[in-house]
Order: C-alpha cells, then structure tokens, then sequence
C-alpha cells in the first residue's frame, strides 16, 4: 500500500472514529461513560494510557477532577490516589496557566515537571507510576474556560501533530457534552435537594416536642453528613448567651465531661463566632483549627477539636428577622439551599415548641397555684401557714425559704417571722440570734424590695461582689444562685417581706405565690387580734362574774336570826338541785338576794345568772324578751334576737316580778317549762333548753290565780320550791347586824370614816316599821352615812320623822299588818300629792318600784280619794 493511500485510510478511518464519537458524546447520560467511551475511540486512533476531565471552580480559582476514567487509569494503585480524587489544584501556578493560556493541546514532559514544585501533585503521582507525558487542552463554554481534558501516556512520542489536531477538533464537542452534563448534574441535585426539604418538612409536620424535633433533625442532618454531629443552640432569656437545645455529637468520641461541660454551658453571644453566624444571611462554613489560632477561646471550639470535627457550618435560626438560635453542624461541603432549607423549618418548629412550652408552663403554673390557694385558703394560725408554704415549696423544687419578715406596728422596724431553719443550720453558728435581729425599712435590701414594682430577683453572686454583702454572702453559703424577694400586701397595706432562694424560679409564680401568703398572714393577723380581743372580753367576763359572786355572795346574806336561818337551810336544800323556785316576800326583803345565793350554791354557777323583770316590759314586748326572735318577725325586727330563755340555756333564769306577767306570755312561760324547748318568735325551728328558772313575786300569788290575774297551772309549774321571805320588821333581831353591814359598806363606798351609830339613832332603827324592808334600811344608812358630821351617825333620816313616829305612837296594838301599810302609804301619797313613780314619787319614799306601789294601791284598795279629801 502506498504511503498516499495509506494516508487516506488514516483519514478515513479518522473520519469515521470522529463521527462515531460526536455520535456517542450525544448520547450519553452518564458523566463517566463519556470518558470511557471517549477513551475507546480515540485508542482506536492513537496509543495512550488514560485520560481525565477536570473542571473549572471559580468561587475559589481552582480544579478539581470530574471525569477519571479509572480502569486504564495507571495511578489508581498510587497511595495517594483516593485524595487526589477528592483534591483541587489552584489555577494560579504556570503549569496550569500555560494551558489556559492557548487554545490549542499542550504537551508536558513529566520529568521536565517534576523540576517545578508549583507543579500540580498529580503529574507527580502519574510520574511515579511511569507516566512520561501528558497533553492538556482546556475545554470552553460560551468563551469562557470550564475544565480540561488531560491525555496521559507512558510514551514520549505519543503526541503526533495528528493526534493534536484531532483532539483540538474535538475539544469543542467534548465541551458542549462536560457542560451538558454539569447542566444535568445540576437539575438532578436540585431535585434532590427538593425532595429532601419536602422529607423533611413532611417529618416536620408531626414535630410537637423538643424530643421529637431532636428525632427528625438528626435523621435528616445524617443523611447530609452521616458522620457529623451537631447542637442547636437557643438564644436565653437574657439574650446575651446562649445554650444548648437539641444536640447530637454523632458518631465523633470525645471526652465525656468535656462534652458534658459543654452542654450544660452558656456561651456568650458575643464570643467572635457566634455574632458572625447569628450576622450572617448565609450558612458560614468555619475550619476549626484556624479559628482556634484566630485566638477563638470558646470551650465549644475545644470540643470540637476533641470529637475531630475539621470544618463546622454555622446557620442562623430566625423567626422572621429575629435570631432565636443558630445550628452547628459538622460537615465538609455545604450545600447553601439544603441548610438554609433545613434551618427555617427548625426554627418554626423551635418557636411553636417554645409558645407549646410556655402555654404548658402557664397551665401547670395556674393549677400549681390552686392547689397552694386550696391549701392556704382556711388558713387561720401561723403553724397552719408554715405547714402550707413548706408545702408549695416542698413541690416547687429546690426553692427554700430564706425570710418572712413582717412589719411591726411602728412602721419602721421588721420582725423575723418565719424562715427555713434546715436552710442555714451549720452554715452560721450564730444564725439563730442574726434571725432574731429586727432591721429597719431602712436596710439596703428592704429598702431595695419595698422600692420595687412588687417583686425582685437578685444574684447571689453579683450581690457578693457589692458592698452590701452582709446577707449576700450568707445567701452564697445556701449554694443557691438567686434570691427572689418580694414585697407583701394586701391592697395598700404592706404587711413585710418575703425572700426565696432559688437557682430558678419562676417570676409570675412566685408573685402568685407571694400574693396568696399575703392573704393568708393577713387573716392571722386579723385572727390573731380577734382572739386577744376575745381573751380580754372572757378574762373581764370572769372578772364581772366574780365581782357579782362577791357581791351576791351567799354568805354576804346578813341576818342570823330564827327565820333567816331558815331561809339559808332552803336554799342549801335546793341550790344544787335543778328544782324550779319561787321566792316570795314583800319588796326589799332580798329576793334577788336569794335567787343569787340559789345560783352560786348550784352547779351552774360559773355561768351567768339571766335575770328578767316581767314588770319593767310591756306586754307586747315581753315575749320576744322571753324567747327572742327571727329577722323580720314583726314589724321593728330588723335582725335577729336571741332571747333571755336562750342566754340563760344551761344556766338560771331569774324571773323577777312573775306576779306582773301578762296572761298571753303566762301561756308561753308554761309551755317552755312543760315541754323545756321553745322557738324564737318567727322562727321555725325548735331549740332544746336546759334552764332552771327561779321566780319571785311580792304579790300573794294564791290570792291573784284566785282572782284570775294568774294562770293556776303556771303557778303549780313555778311553786315547786317556795322559799318566803320575812319582812324586816318580823325580824327585829336582825337590824343589828344589818344596820352594821350597811354603815360599814357605804363607809367604805363614800370614803367617809364613820364607823359608830349612837344607841338613839339605833333605837329609832329598831322601832320603824321598814315598809320597804331592807332596802329601805340600806338606802337610810347610805343617806345617814353621807350626812354624818363626825365618826357616829347621830341622826337617821327617815322617809318622815313624822310618818314612821307617829305611826308608832298611834299604833293600837290591835290593827292588821295590812292596815297599818295602807295607812302608811296613804300618808306617804298624802305628802307626795298624789305623784307615785319619779322623783319625790311615793315610791321613792318609800324604797319600793312604782308597780311595786301601783300594786299595792291596788292591793289595799287605796283610793285617791283617801289621799287627796284633806
Ligand atoms: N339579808 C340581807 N343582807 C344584806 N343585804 C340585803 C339582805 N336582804 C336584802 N338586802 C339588800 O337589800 C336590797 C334589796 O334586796 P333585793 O333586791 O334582793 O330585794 P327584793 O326582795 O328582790 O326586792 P323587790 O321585790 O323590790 O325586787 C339589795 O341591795 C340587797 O343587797
């Protein structure tokens, strides 16, 4: 064959290989079959050993290999073959720049290479593997270099100008087909990228909790970096740290308390790298070690360099324009959409998990103070309060009570007045005298508290650094990092304060909490002022009771004479029984006396005799005076009355002046004594009584149930006992002694020292005939006592001289009692014109109540005519 022909069989064959080539480049779909394929064709032309597509990264000027065609490729069993894969090479060295630089193939001479250390490391690895050339063209797209093919050979005369020619042609080919490839990469990455946002976002949906949020984020960022960890950090309240939230050290081994250390740490926000995340509208990619020798000195970064994580990505978390957080992630390559993808729906979840959070909190805050308000609400004594707030505080959790001072009546001291005693046991060995200590509105943290809204939280440890550190460093030995204070009141009112130790506490809660012990000191305080109030009133009710057991004392009952003695042996006979009495004698004679005497002798004597003057209420009235009655019974009722039967209800009833009773509540008196219950006057309901009543009357009863003024069956009910008092004049031997008591008594009551009677004046004393008995006897003496010049009464001054003398005189021995008492009274009328009660009445005059004498007119059929004829 010639030469010429040949020739032409090359070119044919060229022609051919060529058109089979372009043919191939468009159909492939695989990055990686181009490169074969390519290969096979041109092998079909020339000798080589393997070829490699390089493509172009302009965000950092280098290349970095992106079609290998692996199976012919000699340095694939180099060592350093996995890491040139993986490697770029930067554009700014002449080996490279000579390539781009022309448009056509260019041929390097290995060994010639290996004299240029700027060189690329791979013509070094193709160098020792025997690689002796290596033709390189650049591969353009739209005039603008993308990549270049790399043709190796372990020839040195591979590289005819044929093959360069061929290569040069093409190279535009090859081009369109890496660029198409790029494009499809590109579409395929996208859609990946999308239906893994639309995974997670779909894994997102079921997030409720910050466990569950944990779960979903690490399944997700697994399959980004199957080997990275990472921690989501939230912004803390105080917004100038932050903490971990949700973290995974993903298959990375540190140390366990370094890691642990960490965790539970806060980190400034401000620390040089966090700022520049939480600035950052894009995810910021960070090579640990460099940041470290920036001079970095955050413990997370420490960390970091312990688990072996090289590069972390730091992403934002926003809510709207607002930081709550940011993620890192420990990844090599970052894909810009994915993260930012990833990082908005975390921080949506993060934000409905935190408003979750605080409506759980708000909920189990509400209930919690319930049960507290449940707790205290009856709260009525100090040891009661004490047992409920080491309660609530028991539940809280770690929260102690330090102080409960309250503020004393003079406003400006405070009084310790409750306090965790387990607290500070051991820590000062004189805290019990320092707990007793008052201190005025006026110290620092008082004062401090009382200036405030309400309530405060003050650091222990700042508060030590202060020059108020007297508390704080007591505080500082509890370990507890705050102490939470408030004020408490009521309304205006400020009552004292109230100090918490706690690391942390809850401020609606604790001002929830402050407000209920409020109350609750408040009602002690009400209670306790209550009871000393109650406790005056019993001690001067005793008092009252033994005062009147003193005056009203049995044994204060002067008259030893025949008949008085019998009175005493009645009432020592019936005192201790429960025995209705009646008691009976003119007026004067000392029927309350005796009553009196009856009550102290029995066993209901510690509680207060009732005593109630049928005479002295109208009739309408006397009933409701007798039983009480319910709000509204009648017109003029306008609230409820508890009635004498009531009060006197496992005591004694005195009714005095039965005799006056009116019929209608005769009938209502006999009923309560059957049946020995009653009801209030409207009332419904029927109240058992254990009374024993005790009556007196200076009437004849007999003579008035006779008459008809008085019901027969009452009078039997009351006359179960009779006791009947003498007159004083029917015991003459008795004005002795009496006269005595009464000159001593008001001797004493006026200051006056009269101590003697001359023997006239007790002769006068033993012949009156005392209409008004004793008591008349007693107001004589008072009077006569009163108006005594020196240490002897010489004088006694009687209603009328006159009246008693004369009387006497003319006495004929043979008139009724009853009609020298008529004669008397008319006398005394006589001298009164007439007027009966009042002042200058004849009822004054003769020591006797109005009715008393109404009665007795009556009684004695005394007209006024027989007082007004002369
Ligand atoms: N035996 C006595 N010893 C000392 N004081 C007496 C004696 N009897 C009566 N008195 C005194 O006389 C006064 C009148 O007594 P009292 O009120 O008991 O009489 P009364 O019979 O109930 O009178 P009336 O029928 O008017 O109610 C009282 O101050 C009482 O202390």
């Amino acid at each position: 064959m010639t030469r010429h022909l040949q020739h032409e069989n090359f070119l044919e064959k060229q022609r051919q290989i060529l058109l089979e080539l372009g043919n191939d480049i468009t159909r492939v779909r695989e990055k990686n079959d181009l490169i074969t394929l390519f290969s096979k064709r041109i092998k079909g032309l020339f000798y080589f050993t393997h070829t490699m597509i390089t493509l172009i990264d302009v965000l950092d000027d280098t290349y970095k290999p992106f079609l290998l065609d692996h199976e012919s490729s000699p340095i694939r069993t180099h060592p350093d073959y996995a890491l040139l894969v993986n490697a770029r090479f930067s554009l700014d060295e002449p080996f490279i720049k000579s390539v781009l630089e022309t448009d056509y193939p260019v041929i390097f001479e290995l060994e010639d290479e290996m004299a240029h250390p700027q060189s690329p490391v791979f013509l070094r690895a193709n160098y020792d593997m025997g690689v002796k050339q290596v033709l390189m063209m650049k591969l353009m797209n739209a005039d603008k270099p993308i990549g270049f093919i790399h043709i190796y050979s372990d020839r040195t005369d591979s590289f005819t100008q044929d093959f360069k020619d061929i290569i040069r042609r093409i190279s535009s080919q090859l081009s369109s087909a890496v660029s198409n490839i790029i494009k499809n990469e590109d579409i395929r990455k996208k859609e990946e990228e999308k239906s893994f946002l639309l995974d997670f976002s779909n894994d997102m949906t079921s997030v409720r909790t910050k466990e569950d949020l944990a779960v979903v984020v690490r399944t997700t960022l697994r399959k980004l970096t199957p080997e990275g960890g990472y921690v989501i950090r939230k912004i803390n309240e105080d917004d100038l740290t932050m903490s971990a939230y949700v973290y995974d050290p993903g298959t990375a081994r540190g140390n366990p308390s370094l890691l642990k250390e960490v965790l539970s740490a806060k980190f400034p926000i401000n620390d040089g790298l966090q700022n520049r995340v939480l600035d950052s509208y894009i995810p910021l990619l960070f090579s640990v070690s460099r940041e470290a020798e920036r001079g970095i000195k955050s413990k997370y970064l420490d960390l970091w360099q312990d688990m072996g994580f090289k590069t972390m990505v730091g992403i934002a978390l926003r809510n709207g324009n607002v930081n709550i957080g940011l993620l890192w992630l420990s990844i090599d390559e970052i894909n810009i959409p994915i993260l930012q993808g990833i990082c908005a729906q975390i921080a949506v979840a993060m934000n409905n998990i935190m408003a979750n959070e605080e409506l759980l909190r708000k909920q189990q805050e509400q209930s919690f103070l319930l049960d507290f308000s449940n707790d205290i609400a009856g709260v009525m004594a100090k040891a009661d309060l004490e047992t409920a707030v080491f309660k609530v505080l028991d539940r809280l959790l770690n929260t102690k009570l330090a102080m409960l001072r309250l503020i004393d009546d003079d406003g400006q001291h405070l009084s310790p007045y409750m306090f965790d005693k387990s607290l500070f046991e051991g820590l000062v060995s004189d805290f019990d005298k320092l707990s007793e200590q008052k201190i005025t509105t006026d110290e620092h943290y008082t004062a401090l508290v009382l200036k405030s809204s309400g309530a405060l939280v003050l650091n222990v440890e700042e508060q030590m650094q202060t020059a108020h550190k007297q508390y704080a460093a007591l505080w500082g030995k509890t370990g507890f990092k705050n102490m939470y204070a408030a004020v408490l009141k009521v309304g205006d009112q400020i009552l004292g304060t109230i100090w918490m130790l706690a690391d942390h506490l809850s401020m609606p809660l604790f001002k929830g909490i402050c407000a209920q012990i409020s109350t609750a000191v408040s009602n002690i305080k009400a209670s306790e002022k209550i009871s000393a109030y109650r406790k005056r009133l019993e001690d001067e009710n005793d008092y009252l009771k033994e005062q009147i057991r003193t005056i009203y004392n049995f044994s204060e009952m002067i008259g030893s004479g025949k008949q008085m003695q019998q009175v005493y042996r009645l009432i020592s006979l019936v005192a201790e029984s429960n025995s209705t009495v009646m008691i009976c004698g003119e007026t004067g004679t000392g029927k309350e006396l005796v009553a009196r005497a009856v009550h102290n002798a029995s066993l209901r004597k510690d509680k207060l005799m009732i005593k109630l003057n049928c005479a002295a209420m109208p009739a309408n009235l006397i009933e409701s005076e007798l039983f009480g009655h319910e709000r509204g019974a009648f017109t003029g009722a306008v609230e409820r009355r508890i009635g004498k039967f009531e009060l006197a209800n496992n005591s004694t009833l005195f009714l005095d002046e039965i005799g006056e009773m009116p019929m209608e509540a005769q009938v209502k008196l006999l009923r309560v004594l059957q049946e020995r219950e009653m009801e209030r006057v409207g009332g419904k309901t029927t109240i058992k009584l254990d009374v024993r009543v005790i009556a007196a009357t200076n009437r004849d009863l007999e003579e008035e149930v006779r008459a008809g003024r008085f019901r027969s069956d009452l009078f039997y009910r009351l006359n179960v006992f009779p006791i009947k008092l003498p007159p004083l004049r029917d015991r003459i031997e008795d004005i002795d002694a009496l006269t005595e008591f009464f000159l001593s008594k008001y001797a004493k009551t006026t200051g006056r020292k009269v101590t003697r009677i001359s023997p006239k004046v007790m002769q006068q004393l033993r012949s009156y005939l005392w209409p008004g008995n004793v008591r008349e006897l007693e107001h004589v003496m008072e009077r006569s006592v009163l108006l005594a010049n020196d240490h002897t009464v010489r004088e006694i001054y009687l209603p009328d001289d006159s009246i008693g003398s004369v009387q006497l005189s003319e006495l004929p021995g043979n008139r009724s009692l009853e009609e020298v008492e008529r004669t008397y009274i008319i006398e005394v009328l006589k001298r009164c014109s007439g007027k009966i009660s009042g002042t200058g009445g004849a009822a004054e005059i003769l020591g006797i109540p109005g009715n008393t004498l109404h009665s007795k007119i009556k009684k004695l059929q005394i007209h006024k005519a027989d007082y007004f004829s002369n």
